[in-house]
């Protein structure tokens, strides 16, 4: 299923003709569950017709030998990268997006009015139930959203060896369906960017298209414009929290040193899933994010999905004019659990392609992460060991992605 390599193609992104990839070794990998009785039952007839003890102590050698290169071809990360039809199997991926996943949206999803004066109750309210909500009124300039929109669409409409020229993304550029360093796959393919544009490598700028100048700049407008919204949102945080320093958030991410990243990934559309009613793909597998706070928009392509307190996903209906909010890990730790931080996912469109935009507020390296003792209340403890955002994010990039990060930072309750 969707073995076709969408990736690769240099036409209209949601139109793309799908040209096949895998290779024969690997469509033999594929076809190993069917493959292996069948095999057996040709060793044994072999065997039985020659008679021979040999010949007997050979067939339990292959069979032993099918078995390994069974189990292997099952769980070897290195093997499953390689074909998108294994991914398809393995237990993380679709298995457990068909399972719980909610087919209709979600109508309950909070809405802000970055406008309304009742604002900072309601966001506070939104991250201590979901984690999570949807602004409207952002006061980002529509020509931003839409110029780095198309930008990014012409670059993942270029041949992958083009696109590739600007990769790997380590830890900034290019990359498709591995995601991080820990053996994460998923049907998407991303730019990773540094929001210090001027960090970000020259080979990797001056990929940009046929005018390199006009995406810089459309990346530069648009993360500063967000940047500004998150701090506005961080300060309304603040107020609706009661802190006194309304800046005690947003300075993390305004600050001149913040640790920011942006990402703008696109998901290939995966036709097969129509014939296939009721099951998903995995486009980015269920995570948080470690910073303060994300903010997410996208076209106007169903995927995006969040995981409520009871353990269902549910889908979050697109949205391409409105931007959507998550409290990050970060932010969790410093209201000491009172703002949870939002499990999300992307599923695969059948027939659609998605292109999301994602700027990851993070502070700066050497910033101190711990519960802001103005937010404890009574004998509240702390539940969260101090560290910095540098000891966090490496804790994190060598983390897979559904790993609870939080949980080597926690406390251990005193009896
Ligand atoms: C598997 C991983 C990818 C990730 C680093 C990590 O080891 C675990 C966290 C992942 C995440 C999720 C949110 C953002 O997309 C991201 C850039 C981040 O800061 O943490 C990714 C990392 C990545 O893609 O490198
Ligand atoms: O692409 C999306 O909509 C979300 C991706 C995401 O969660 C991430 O990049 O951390
Ligand atoms: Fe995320």
């Amino acid at each position: 299923m969707c073995k076709h390599n969408i990736l690769t193609s240099n036409k209209n992104l949601s139109l793309s003709p799908q040209i096949p990839i895998l290779p024969f070794s690997l469509s033999l990998i594929n076809t190993l569950p069917l493959s292996l009785p069948l095999s057996t039952l040709l060793l044994f007839f072999l065997c039985f017709f020659k008679g021979e003890r040999r010949k007997r102590e050979t067939f339990i050698h292959s069979f032993l030998f099918l078995l390994l290169f069974l189990f292997f071809s099952q769980n070897f990360p290195a093997i499953q990268q390689l074909s998108f039809d294994s991914l398809m199997r393995s237990s993380t991926s679709m298995a457990a997006a068909s399972s719980s996943s909610s087919a209709a949206f979600f109508s309950g999803i909070p809405l802000i009015d970055l406008s309304a004066p009742d604002a900072k109750q309601l966001i506070v309210k939104a991250c201590e139930e979901l984690g999570f909500f949807k602004v409207v009124n952002h006061g980002v300039p529509m020509e931003f959203i839409s110029s780095l929109e198309s930008e990014s669409t012409k670059f993942f409409s270029l041949p992958l060896s083009e696109k590739q020229r600007a990769g790997p993304p380590s830890p900034f550029g290019y990359g498709n369906k591995q995601i991080g360093r820990n053996g994460d796959v998923g049907w998407v393919e991303y730019l990773l960017l540094n929001t210090h544009l001027e960090s970000n490598s020259d080979g990797f700028l001056s990929i940009f298209g046929q005018d390199p100048q006009k995406l810089r700049s459309a990346v530069n407008d648009y993360i500063l414009a967000v940047r500004n919204m998150a701090g506005e949102i961080l300060e309304l945080m603040a107020e609706g929290l009661m802190i006194q320093q309304r800046n005690v958030f947003s300075k993390l991410v305004m600050d001149e040193q913040s640790d920011s990243v942006f990402r703008v990934n696109h998901y290939p559309p995966c036709p097969d899933l129509q014939a296939l009613k009721g099951t998903n793909m995995i486009g980015f597998g269920e995570h948080t994010d470690p910073q303060i706070i994300s903010v997410l928009r996208s076209n106007n392509t169903s995927g995006f999905q969040i995981s409520l307190a009871d353990g269902n996903w549910i889908s979050v209906p697109p949205d391409h004019s409105s931007f959507f909010i998550n409290v990050g890990d970060s932010l969790q730790v410093m209201t000491n659990g009172r703002f949870k931080s939002v499990k999300h996912r992307v599923l695969t469109n059948s027939s659609k392609s998605r292109v999301s935009m994602i700027y990851f507020g993070g502070p700066p390296l050497s910033e101190k992460i711990a519960p802001l003792a103005s937010l404890m209340q009574g004998e509240e403890r702390s539940l969260y060991k101090e560290f910095t955002w540098f000891e966090y994010k490496r804790s994190a990039y060598n983390s897979r992605l559904a790993d609870n990060r939080l949980v080597p930072f926690e406390r251990i309750a005193a009896s």
